[in-house]
């Protein structure tokens, strides 16, 4: 066994600074309290600010790819400078750099995405030709994709900066996660969640991963007691699609994975990122299937897209 934690020390959990990232790793904090019953003194929350963070002025698809908002954090993990580090799932690269293991995922929140606007209710109340604020490439694709006469404009920051915007005029609705607006006690400014079959959100959306050293044994012990199953299960599913499709930031890519009863449905859905045109699909199988359904998935997809469509041609 090789671990930094003897029990002594503060547990170190890393995490981004943003106010989100911050009541993800309370989270995690949270329910490693409760299943150990330690006190919050055996833990140490670490801000770590990563290349992501400093990039605040275009897009994210022309800086590069996911792992933007990781890369310093899993820096500090193998360093041996935190002994956990905090994720959102969606944000995380489908492959770990070698030494590192992300297995363990909180109870998924709300998947879908909510639809904020300070006038209008929803995405079918938006009158022709409405500006409509995202960076989102898939929720832009999909957008567009049902409503090609909105315009598009690129909308980032955080939820204040965003509600500043919709107030300043510059558009007149946007799209958050409605999982990060529950964490953050935010859900009050969506006007309403958008069902997956309107907007499949993006793959694993609304989870938390907690990733550690994979030599790590009594970090994996502790946290084995917080991870849910059938979170992993979907997870596990919809990363594999992604994983598949070589998931980058140029390609709207949305995939959802469910459990029914003792089966597994994987939907997945790529993009047009001008939304001319949606390619759609959907896996049923056992549990275990997940991996295997959401290669399958992707390949089906990728094979009624044809050569190109992927790049963007
Ligand atoms: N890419 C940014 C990001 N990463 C995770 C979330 C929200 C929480 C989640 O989806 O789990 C967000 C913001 C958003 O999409 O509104």
């Amino acid at each position: 066994m090789s671990s930094s934690f003897d029990q002594t020390a503060p547990l170190r959990i890393g995490t981004r600074g943003s106010p989100l990232a911050l009541a993800q790793a309370h989270e995690t904090r949270d329910r490693l309290m409760a299943a150990h019953g330690l006190p919050a003194a055996a833990f140490e929350i670490v801000v770590i600010k990563t290349s992501g963070d400093r990039i605040l002025d275009r897009p994210l698809k022309e800086v590069g790819g996911k792992g933007l908002f990781t890369r310093e954090i899993e820096e500090a993990l193998l360093d041996g400078g935190i002994d956990i580090a905090v994720h959102s799932m969606k944000d995380m690269p489908t492959i770990q750099p070698e030494g590192l293991v992300l297995d363990c995922l909180l109870p998924r929140e709300d998947v879908r995405d909510a639809f904020v606007s300070l006038e209008y209710g929803s995405i079918a109340d938006l009158p022709q030709g409405a500006v409509v604020g995202s960076s989102s490439l898939r929720r832009r694709a999909q957008l567009l994709h049902r409503r090609p006469d909105l315009q598009l404009v690129e909308f980032r920051g955080n939820v204040q900066t965003r509600l500043k915007k919709l107030r300043d005029g510059v558009a007149v609705a946007t799209f958050l996660a409605m999982a990060g607006l529950r964490r953050l006690d935010m859900a009050g400014i969506a006007r309403s969640g958008i069902s997956p079959d309107e907007m499949l959100p993006a793959v694993a959306q609304g989870a938390i991963g907690v990733e550690r050293r994979a030599d790590d044994d009594a970090v994996a012990g502790l946290l084995a007691a917080i991870g849910d199953g059938p979170t992993a299960l979907r997870i596990e599913a919809e990363r594999a699609f992604l994983a598949r499709l070589d998931g980058s930031c140029q390609t709207p890519i949305a995939g959802l994975a469910e459990l029914a009863g003792d089966r597994l449905i994987l939907r997945g859905e790529i993009l047009r990122p001008d939304g001319s045109q949606a390619i759609s699909g959907r896996r049923e199988g056992a549990f275990g299937d997940g991996p295997a359904m959401g290669r399958d998935l992707a390949e089906e997809l990728l094979a009624k897209a044809g050569p190109g469509f992927l790049a963007g041609h």
